[in-house]
């Protein structure tokens, strides 16, 4: 921005919105500020902000903002330009974060690291023709006191003077802090120091003084001074040389870090030029998040005057200068310029020049087309190449996939090689898939064939098998015998024959004994035919003690199967028990859980809209309040009206102030209420999360209190829905947090508003203050007056509670004592049954049920009508206390009494109406008290109490009635 463009300008204003922190998490706070999509605009419940950035959430990233934000103000500062950057906002929404005012180790988040970063390279760019002074200061401000973070003294002195600077203001209004440092620095490495060192001892001051962080401002200014050397006859020229002249500019950017804004209200931002503002998401900050959003749109408003910062008589040199260069201009306007023909040489240069120029355009186009062309190709052969590889690949692969002999090829490549190698992978899961089938097919035959050698020669089969084989082998013996005996009877003749030994008889020898040869073969036939069946009963039998072992090892398999079977159904069994078990748990606990999520959303639903009520009265307050304030202005300024009737507004609008007070407050109080329901209902849903996380893992939840202890012991299933109940409720909560918000927001700002105008402004004279101040006075007395009249009550009602209480105490013991009493005599009448059992006389019997009509302590309980009374809320212990009982006891007609025991009864009945009353108001007051759940709490207690004090009165006469009128059943 150059000096003569100066111009008024808005503050700018950006708004960081960061994302929830840890600690808002573990609340369970919910995100309640929107940005919509492609626009700087925040949307908070039903109202709608727009800046001139918005960064974070989802607006644009927080990376950004100093390159759109700040840069320009540091480019800025090197014009002459001050600047400042403010971050304003709630105690814990960012300011320090996005500032990086609390520096440390290098780290480059916040912007004045980016700043020190830009200024830096922008110098060392710039550094051969300008010199530069660099300068920083880092104070804090805390209420009124101005502390310098770069004194070292005034480390952990905050008490006394030492690093207090204090404040000057010059005539021309520039405030000048006197004493505070302002250290030269050459580095951004001695920069950085000294913003760390700043830093920490804002942190050490901190510590000593209760979180002073957030309760102060800090600022940390950086000045620039330059004195710029240029050529007055060519300002564009950079060249130095001897004719240079100087220029000397100072600017400063402040870049402060405000304290939190609900603590430190508005300070006074006169020549701001950027505003952060930075608010949290959480709905628990809302109200806080709206003021910041509204009191920063304001800040947009703000009209700014950039000024360059010159020094005074380099300025009037740039004046003169710029003069100079203008009366040139126009000296050369009106000499006329050059000679023509050097206009004619000029252009003759200037068309040889466009000529050479279009020359080199078009051999650049050319040279960028062929290029295009060549690279297209080479793209085009590259593509080819690898097409061509990918294809060679292709076949190759499927060329070994169908031979069977395939074989991963090492050396392929690139695509090819991946290719191959799928599809060798695929090859060989195919291959051992085959090998597999084999196996397996292989393993079946096998199998097969076991079990028909089993059919073969297990069961019935068998013994036909052995009676054949035995047939055979005596069918062998039998032919055996035979062909031995055609041998024998051949034999003979063959002797005979060579006896006689003639040629007829020689013929027949031969005849004999190629027969004879032939039955020789024929028995070695048979021989061997008896061996082998000798040999296959050999190995059937083998076969049989086989077959007979497979039996038993498969009857042993099968009473092992059996049993397995048995063992698994018995665990099944168990386990459906459990799960049976668990189930009716579940049920339970889903019932339990299902009542107290309903429970507990009946009174959030209540709550919240009581919160409702109280935020639409607030609202309906601040809209008459609104109009109000026109009407009375409207009769103020007519003055048409007489005394009385302004007595009645003015006092109609005290009426009214005072009663948005207390809705204010009452709304105010609903949203702490609110918060801590919520708070409540975050931890538990945190817990569960918790849980949650753990049982995914397998692992055990660690050990809760009480509270929580439940939570750890729930099924899966009660806790989803337990988590998706919370949430719900939470959602709710958050809901109503971000209304009531919003409406104490409003009445915040229009208080506010009128506050500034003046409260008072509605009374014109002394007639109105008086007869406005008797009203008050009035007003306040009648409050007084009722507050002590309440005060008394309370007092009262304390002083009956601690009395009930104390009756309660009674009668519970005394309920005990007669319970004890009972238990005593039940074991009475158990040993005198024993007793009698075992022939004991009739008269021990007799004398035992007297005992038992007579009465069973001193003080005569009158243990069946005491326990008779029916169940419920007003029959507490309270009725059973033994001295109303007592009094009731003693109660005669009254015509049998004298007068001085009337008085008496008087007195006594006095006391019996007061009970009577007493218990009729206990009775309201319990059940108007009473926390529904207590109620029901104590009604179950009550019931189960006297259903098992009741049967045992009821019994006892029974008992002894049996054993006065049926002794001889005892005696049987
Ligand atoms: N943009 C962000 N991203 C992540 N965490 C952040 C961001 N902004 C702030 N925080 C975290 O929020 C917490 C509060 O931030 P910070 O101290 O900057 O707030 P503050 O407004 O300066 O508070 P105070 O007014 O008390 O000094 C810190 O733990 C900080 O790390």
């Amino acid at each position: 921005m150059e000096a003569s463009a100066t111009e008024d300008c808005c503050v700018k204003v950006a708004v960081h919105i960061r994302p929830l922190i840890n600690d808002e998490r573990l609340q369970g706070c919910a995100d309640c500020v929107t940005v919509v999509s492609g626009k700087p605009q925040v949307q908070i419940g039903t109202h709608s902000f727009t800046f001139d950035h918005v960064y974070g959430s989802t607006g644009s990233p927080p990376s950004a903002m100093f390159e759109e934000c700040v840069a320009p103000l540091v480019d800025g500062l090197f014009q002459g330009y001050n600047a400042t950057v403010l971050a304003y906002g709630q105690t814990g929404s960012g300011k320090t974060y996005t500032m990086g005012t609390s520096f440390k180790d290098g780290s480059q988040t916040g912007l004045i690291p980016q700043v020190m970063n830009a200024l830096f390279s922008k110098i060392e760019a710039l550094k051969h023709q300008t010199e530069f002074q660099l300068h920083v200061s880092f104070i804090e401000i805390l209420k009124e006191e101005v502390r310098d973070l770069l004194d070292h003294t005034a480390v952990n002195k905050s008490e006394t003077t030492n690093g207090h600077v204090g404040k000057v203001t010059t005539s021309n209004g520039v405030i000048t802090l006197a004493g505070s440092t302002e250290v030269s620095v050459r580095t951004l490495k001695e920069m950085a120091c000294y913003l760390e060192q700043g830093s920490l001892n804002r942190a050490t001051g901190s510590t000593n003084m209760n979180n002073q962080s957030s309760r102060s401002h800090a600022i940390f200014t950086i000045t620039l001074e330059q004195m710029r050397k240029f050529n007055p006859a060519f300002p564009g020229d950079s060249n130095l040389n001897d004719s240079m002249s100087e220029e000397y500019l100072c600017a400063k950017l402040h870049l402060v870090d405000l304290a939190g804004s609900e603590r430190a209200k508005r300070t006074g931002s006169d020549g701001l030029r950027f505003k952060e503002s930075c608010i949290s998401p959480a709905d628990i900050n809302a109200e806080e998040t709206l003021n910041t959003l509204k009191y920063a749109n304001r800040a947009r408003n703000i009209q700014n005057k950039p000024v360059v910062n010159r020094d005074p008589l380099s300025n009037e040199m740039l004046k003169m200068r710029q003069q100079l260069e203008f009366l040139q201009a126009e000296l050369c306007a009106r000499v006329g310029g050059a000679s023509s023909d050097e206009i004619q040489v000029l252009k003759e240069r200037i068309a040889w020049l466009e000529a050479t120029n279009e020359d080199l355009c078009r051999e650049l186009h050319e040279y960028r087309s062929r290029r295009a062309v060549t690279e297209q190709c080479e793209t085009d052969v590259h593509v080819a190449d690898t097409c061509s590889v990918r294809s060679e690949g292709l076949k190759r692969g499927l060329q070994i996939i169908d031979s069977s002999d395939y074989q991963m090829g090492e050396n392929m490549m690139g695509d090819s090689g991946e290719i191959d190698e799928e599809a060798a992978k695929e090859w060989e899961h195919t291959l051992l898939q085959n090998s597999m089938d084999k196996e397996l097919n292989e393993l079946n035959k096998r199998l097969e064939q076991k079990e028909s050698e089993m059919k073969l020669f297990g069961g019935s089969d068998a013994v036909a098998l052995k009676q054949h084989f035995g047939k055979k082998i005596v069918e062998l013996e039998d032919e055996k015998r035979t062909v031995q005996q055609e041998r024998d009877r051949l034999l003979a003749e063959v002797e005979n024959l060579a006896a006689n030994n003639d040629g007829q008889t020689q013929k027949f020898q031969d005849i004999h004994t190629q027969k004879l040869k032939a039955l020789e073969a024929q028995i070695q036939d048979l021989k061997k035919k008896q061996e082998n069946q000798v040999q296959l009963l050999k190995q059937k039998q083998k076969s049989d003690e086989a077959a007979k072992r497979l039996q038993e090892e498969i009857q042993f398999i099968k009473a092992q199967k059996r049993q397995n079977f048995r063992h698994w159904k018995a665990s099944r069994e168990k386990e459906l028990l459990q799960l049976r078990k668990e189930g009716r748990r579940n049920e339970y606990e889903r019932h339990k859980l299902q009542a107290l999520n309903q429970r507990q959303k009946l009174v959030l639903q209540r709550k919240t809209e009581e919160a409702a009520m109280a935020t639409k009265r607030l609202k309906e307050l601040l809209e008459a309040r609104k109009s109000a304030s026109r009407d009375n202005s409207v009769v103020i300024n007519g003055n048409g009206v007489n005394g009385q009737s302004n007595d009645k507004s003015l006092q109609r609008w005290l009426d009214h102030e005072l009663e948005v007070m207390v809705n204010v407050h009452e709304v105010r109080y609903e949203y702490e209420k609110q918060s801590q329901v919520r708070a409540a209902l975050a931890e538990e849903l945190a817990v569960l999360k918790q849980v949650d996380e753990f049982a995914a893992k397998g692992l055990s939840p660690p050990r809760r209190k009480n509270g929580f202890a439940r939570v750890s012991s729930m099924s899966p299933n009660a806790r989803m829905a337990r988590i998706s109940s919370l949430e719900n409720m939470l959602s709710i909560s958050s809901n109503s947090l971000v209304a009531m918000a919003s409406q104490l927001s409003e009445a915040e700002e229009r208080d506010r508003a009128f506050s500034n105008r003046g409260r008072w402004n509605q009374l014109r004279s002394m007639g109105d203050a008086k007869s406005l101040l008797q009203y008050m006075f009035n007003s306040l007395a009648d409050a007084r007056c009722q507050m002590w009249e309440k005060e008394i009550e309370i007092k009262e009602m304390k002083e009956q509670l601690k009395e009930l209480v104390g009756l309660l105490r009674q009668s519970e013991s005394r309920r005990k004592e007669v319970e004890k009493e009972l238990k005593l005599s039940e074991q009475a009448v158990a040993i005198a049954l024993a007793t009698s059992a075992s022939g004991n006389s009739h008269n021990s019997l007799k004398h035992f049920a007297d005992d038992m009509s007579a009465p069973l302590s001193p003080m005569s309980v009158p243990a069946q009508k005491q326990l008779k009374y029916t169940a419920g809320i007003a029959n507490g212990s309270v009725r059973e206390s033994a001295a109303f009982m007592d009094k009731t006891r003693k109660m005669v007609p009254m015509g049998q009494l004298s007068m001085k025991k009337l008085a008496v009864v008087g007195q006594a009945g006095k006391l019996w109406r007061w009970k009577r009353s007493h218990h009729q108001w206990l009775l309201q007051f319990k059940w108007k008290w009473q926390k529904p759940w207590k109620l029901s709490e104590w009604i179950r207690h009550s019931d189960e109490t006297i259903m098992r004090a009741r049967p045992r009165p009821q019994a006892l006469p029974d008992v002894i009635e049996e054993h006065r009128s049926n002794y001889s059943f005892v005696n049987r």
